[in-house]
């Protein structure tokens, strides 16, 4: 047996939807998690402080008894979104960060950004205060190949919005391209990016070899190989810009499983199992510390957990359930497609 002590992790980047769905996965992220970043993109998206505040409410009325876990909330940027309402905000303590989702790029984005000049007001305020942008980093040109939006993104809109404005702080949520890694690596300051579980174990093969397969598919959808390296490069170098945003995005089976699928892959439940697997894997599991429970409060000005947490790693295979029941429905669990062994204890 093995076992592994590091300070309790948060989730930087985490879907937990709303009512029969929020009952149903709250538990898997609180069992583990002492805070995450949570993503505005409900339906109607969380929009004003006031939204925040209700479903912040919300949220914590879910948690399973006894169990301590704090909501980091975001607010869902639109062009119509006021600058004193996210700067009151921010100095009430609610606000952890802003949520740019281009128009159109995601899951319930219709809402989002479609010029971003509209939204200059704010992300000028958000600079001045200090108030972190985080963003869905892919254009959604219709000509632009999808497995070339992030990059595009990049050169087209983020790093002219950096030029621009450079003490506004930017999260890259989800990167899955070297080229997200390189662009943050290659940087001064005022970037880092967080990166998913699955964005580290699976390739783009896993969704469409040997037959189509919807619970690997998520947006940014996954890319080639030499990017999933790199991924996983970024993430065990220690490399305090880089740090955990599960992603973690439930959708219920009827809605992934059909002609036209939603993105989003659920993996709050064996995250931190496939995650010590991946890191062993590169010899790295000193630094899981780092990129699950260091890295994140570093950049968004927090402290770290005061908490551990033990994984322990035994002989016998370590089963998570394929589904969960929610009272939305089932949803999938991801499976890694290798066995794990990695429990927290
Ligand atoms: N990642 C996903 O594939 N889906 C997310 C949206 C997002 O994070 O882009 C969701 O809300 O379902
Ligand atoms: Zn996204
Ligand atoms: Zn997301």
């Amino acid at each position: 047996m093995r076992s592994l002590t590091i300070r309790r992790p948060d989730d930087w980047h985490l879907h937990l939807r709303d009512g029969a769905m929020l009952e149903g996965v709250i538990g898997d992220t609180s069992r583990h998690f002492a805070r995450a970043i949570i993503m505005p993109n409900l339906v109607p998206p969380v929009v004003t402080t006031a939204d925040a505040r209700a479903y912040r409410e919300r949220i914590v009325n879910a948690l399973p008894k006894g169990d301590r876990f704090e909501p980091l909330m975001t607010l869902y940027l639109t062009e119509d979104t006021s600058p004193d309402d996210v700067e009151e905000g921010r100095k009430s303590g609610l606000i952890t960060a802003v949520k740019l989702y281009p128009a159109g790029a995601t899951t319930n984005s219709h809402g989002g950004v479609r010029n971003i000049e509209n939204a200059m007001p704010v992300l000028e305020r958000m600079a001045k205060i200090g108030l972190p942008l985080c963003v869905h980093g892919e254009v959604t040109t219709p000509e632009v190949d999808i497995f070339d939006r992030e990059k595009v993104f990049i050169d087209t809109v983020l790093d002219p919005l950096r030029r621009r404005l450079p003490e506004l702080k930017v999260t890259m949520e989800h990167v899955t391209t070297s080229d997200g890694v390189d662009y943050i690596r290659s940087s001064v300051r005022n970037i880092a990016g967080s990166i998913t579980t699955h964005h580290l174990i699976i390739n783009r093969n896993a969704i469409l070899v040997g037959g189509i397969k919807p619970h690997y598919y998520c947006l940014p959808v996954a890319k080639r190989e030499s990017h999933r390296l790199a991924l996983r490069a970024a993430a065990t170098s220690g490399d305090p810009r880089f740090f955990l945003g599960t992603d973690s995005a439930p959708h219920v089976d009827p809605l992934k499983e059909c002609a036209c699928g939603c993105a989003g892959i659920y993996t709050s439940i064996n995250t931190m199992s496939c995650l010590a697997h991946v890191f062993e894997q590169e010899d790295a599991l000193d630094r899981l510390e780092a990129f699950a429970s260091l890295n994140g409060p570093a950049w968004y000005g927090l402290a770290a957990n005061e908490e551990t947490i033990t994984l322990e790693r035994g002989d016998e295979p370590v089963v998570f359930p394929a589904k969960i029941e929610t009272g939305a429905g089932p949803v999938t669990v991801f499976d890694p497609m290798f066995t794990l062994f990695w429990r927290v204890r």
